[in-house]
């Protein structure tokens, strides 16, 4: 008789749209299109939510209106409002505008790590100590994200040995959260397990969260695969919307919708709507002028329709 591995009852998804997903966006998006979704999504249930992301405006525009966003968002109770924050001038920012958690973002990559911030692995780490020591002094939570944790476009193959160096170093910062990402959505599920498994020898399972982009439609199974190993933070982007300024050809992240709909069928409680996400998907899809990638978004949009 095979057993099965037990699954976590319960996850938190980390709703990125509103900054991984947008920050690629060619057209600016207006700060109230912005905040009207922020608000859609916390109405929906999301207790973590990306909002803003504290970077330089030459090097990604889209984010300049972050500040404006934070002001005018409506915040729920016990909702984590997130922001990237990758030196002290972000994290300035990140405090003005009440951010509840700041976002500092390496990478296990050194090529990778030039392109996006413009400094080695060392040198972004030694940059995050202030950060990291600020955030702690003010109380804010400081989550950690490692970029092209499973594959690199400008370097290839990622050394598992790099990953597990990288967690290590966000944990000695202080983290309460790692993030372990997929950048260019090239891992698999084995892959996956194996690069998990590698980070939860270095930091709690219950705080490494699962960022998959869905560039080879792998990301659902990437999910399944790190929930098998305990994983149960996952991060994904209402109606798949996304794409990194710095890895060319990168798509979004796991649709949202897709997400949840995955979970409801495993029975894993989200505690999230899964009918006011698909609302939000489309409203936001209507105002990009295009559909959402969501397949299950698109599909209970169908059925709503008859
Ligand atoms: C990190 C820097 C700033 C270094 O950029 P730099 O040019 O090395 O920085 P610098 O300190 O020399 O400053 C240069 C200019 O930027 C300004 N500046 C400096 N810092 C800030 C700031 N915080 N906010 C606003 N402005 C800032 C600074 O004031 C100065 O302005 P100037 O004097 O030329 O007018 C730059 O490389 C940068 O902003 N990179 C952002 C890259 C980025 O946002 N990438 C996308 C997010 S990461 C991601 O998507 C991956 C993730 C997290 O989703 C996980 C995954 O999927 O892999």
């Amino acid at each position: 008789m095979s057993t099965q591995p037990e699954l976590p009852k319960k996850v938190k998804i980390v709703e990125v749209g509103p900054r991984d997903g947008l920050q690629n966006e060619k057209e600016a998006v207006p700060a109230a299109v912005k905040v009207a979704l922020v608000d859609r999504l916390s109405r929906a249930g999301f207790l973590n939510i990306e909002a803003a992301s504290f970077v330089s405006p030459k090097w990604v525009p889209q984010m300049a209106t972050s500040t404006e966003v934070m002001a005018s968002i409506t915040r729920r109770e016990g909702t984590i409002y997130s922001a990237l924050t990758p030196n002290m001038q972000g994290f300035e920012a990140a405090l003005a505008s009440r951010a509840d958690e700041v976002v500092i973002f390496g990478s296990a990559s050194e090529a990778f790590s030039q392109k996006n911030i413009n400094c080695s692995i060392a040198e972004s780490i030694a940059r995050f100590e202030s950060v990291a020591r600020a955030a702690k002094d003010n109380g804010l939570r400081l989550r950690g994200s490692i970029s092209c944790a499973f594959g690199c476009p400008y370097q290839g193959e990622v050394p598992l040995d790099a990953v597990a160096d990288v967690v290590a170093r966000m944990r000695d910062l202080g983290c309460d959260e790692i993030d372990i990402a997929d950048t260019i959505g090239v891992s698999t599920a084995r892959k996956t397990q194996a690069v998990m498994q590698v980070a939860a020898q270095e930091f709690h399972v219950d705080r490494i969260s699962g960022h998959f982009h869905d560039t080879y439609g792998q990301a659902l199974a990437n999910i399944y695969a790190s929930l098998e190993v305990g994983v149960s933070i996952f991060h994904s982007s209402v109606a798949g919307l996304g794409g990194c300024p710095y890895a060319k050809g990168a798509t979004g992240n796991v649709a949202t919708e897709d997400v949840l709909f995955l979970m409801n069928g495993l029975g894993i409680e989200t505690g999230i709507d899964i009918d006011q996400v698909v609302d939000a998907g489309q409203f936001i899809s209507q105002h990009l002028g295009r559909k959402a990638t969501s397949r299950a978004g698109n599909a209970l949009v169908a059925k709503r329709a008859g």
